[in-house]
């Protein structure tokens, strides 16, 4: 362990944001800003987390919570705890196993990891790992291009489409142009942007995306699919219609639209929107179990963890990230327990109450 100022601590990191200092001090600073960094002022990195910090716990007392049952099934799968691994790009910058450490730590902890389109191993050796798995997609303008990818996933094992639906554009991400960071050093590249022909293409944003695009994979695939990135309820009620399978409110940690609304402040009308005809889970700031408590007691089905899993992978690789899932599967506990609750079927609203600042 390495706090921020460079001196030793002994033992693993106790919470996630010691695990953070300790991950600064292993990375290169441009590949720490990138994980790290989000668009423009940072506004909505801030305020995901600042959104948890308003909301404050109601707890029941004298319910004899002895045992509780962390365990949720989604779309079919049964994972240990409402906690799943969020798609984030190049983990090969973190660790020299990249996302086959990623996988490993997933399948042990028993929970799904969405690997992400950017990922720096190909999808069939992460699925070698065994444990549940979902694959993210930037639709690309090349329909038959995007149709042989979501064949590569469906081929690997992956049991659900994970569908970003907030990048039309690339987020502008100040740490990174001041460094000049836009590439994956020599070596590492996204393998599953292999086209027929074994060339790396670029992954492209496309402005032109839109709801016919989403019908269209809906022909392209019998997996189940969710729309990640959305906030609006007239989206999420959009989304009921099209008959999509799941939603993640999420606003890609910050790193898109610069001033989108926290994730959490955006949950309770989504979940409104779809009036339980579909699970919808959350991403963005979810540091604690008490976090995830939260974000399940508004509505969420389930919550996903981008960064701090990447810290993970940097201090300790499927070590590191084990641990991440670890401090969070007890801490999630802990908070049932002590809020008298014996499971996530169990939250409800009137456990949260929100306060006007942190
Ligand atoms: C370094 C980094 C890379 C990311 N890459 C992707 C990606 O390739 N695809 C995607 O849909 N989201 C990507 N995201 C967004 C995450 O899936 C997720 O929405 C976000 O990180 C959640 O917030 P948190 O980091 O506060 O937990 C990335 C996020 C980070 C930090
Ligand atoms: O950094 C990101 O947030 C991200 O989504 C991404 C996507 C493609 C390539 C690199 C990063």
């Amino acid at each position: 362990m390495r706090p921020l100022d460079g001196t030793a601590l002994d033992g693993p990191a106790l919470n996630l944001a010691e695990l953070a200092a300790d991950a600064r001090g292993r990375l290169d600073p441009v590949h720490w800003d990138f994980f790290t960094g989000g668009a423009g002022e940072e506004r909505t990195v801030r305020a995901n987390e600042a959104a948890f910090a308003r909301r404050y716990l109601v707890p029941r007392v004298l319910r004899g919570a002895v045992r509780r049952d962390l365990r949720i099934s989604l779309l079919g799968t049964r994972i240990s705890m409402p906690v799943l691994i969020a798609p984030t790009a190049f983990h090969r910058l973190a660790h020299p196993e990249g996302e086959l450490a990623t996988a490993r730590a997933a399948a042990e902890a028993g929970t799904i990891m969405v690997v992400s389109m950017a990922a720096t191993r190909p999808v069939e050796q992460i699925a070698a790992a065994g444990g549940p798995l979902w694959f993210q997609l930037y639709p690309q303008a090349d329909l038959d291009f995007t149709a042989s990818v979501v064949r590569r996933a469906e081929a690997a094992g992956c049991s659900a489409l994970v569908v970003t639906v907030d990048s039309p554009v690339f987020g502008r991400r100040e740490r990174d142009l001041r460094h000049g960071f836009a590439d994956l050093p020599p070596g590492m590249v996204c393998e599953n942007m292999r086209d027929a022909s074994g060339r790396v293409r670029d992954i492209g944003m496309d402005a032109g995306l839109d709801w016919a695009r989403i019908t269209w994979l809906r022909e392209v695939t019998r997996l189940p699919i969710l729309l990640k990135g959305v906030l609006h309820p007239a989206d999420a009620a959009l989304a009921v219609s099209y008959g999509l399978d799941g939603l993640l409110v999420s606003n890609h940690g910050g790193r898109q639209l610069d001033g989108a609304l926290a994730t959490l402040d955006a949950l309770p009308a989504v979940v409104e929107a779809v009036g339980g005809r579909l699970p919808v889970l959350l991403d963005g700031g979810v540091r604690r179990g008490t976090d995830v408590l939260v974000a399940l007691a508004l509505g969420a089905s389930a919550v996903l963890v981008g960064r701090p899993v990447l810290w993970g992978l940097a201090v300790g690789g499927a070590a590191g990230v084990r641990h991440v899932l670890d401090l969070l599967h007890a801490d999630l506990d802990r908070a049932l327990a002590l809020a008298g609750v014996t499971g996530p079927a169990d939250l409800r609203g009137d456990l949260v109450a929100t306060v006007a600042c942190g």
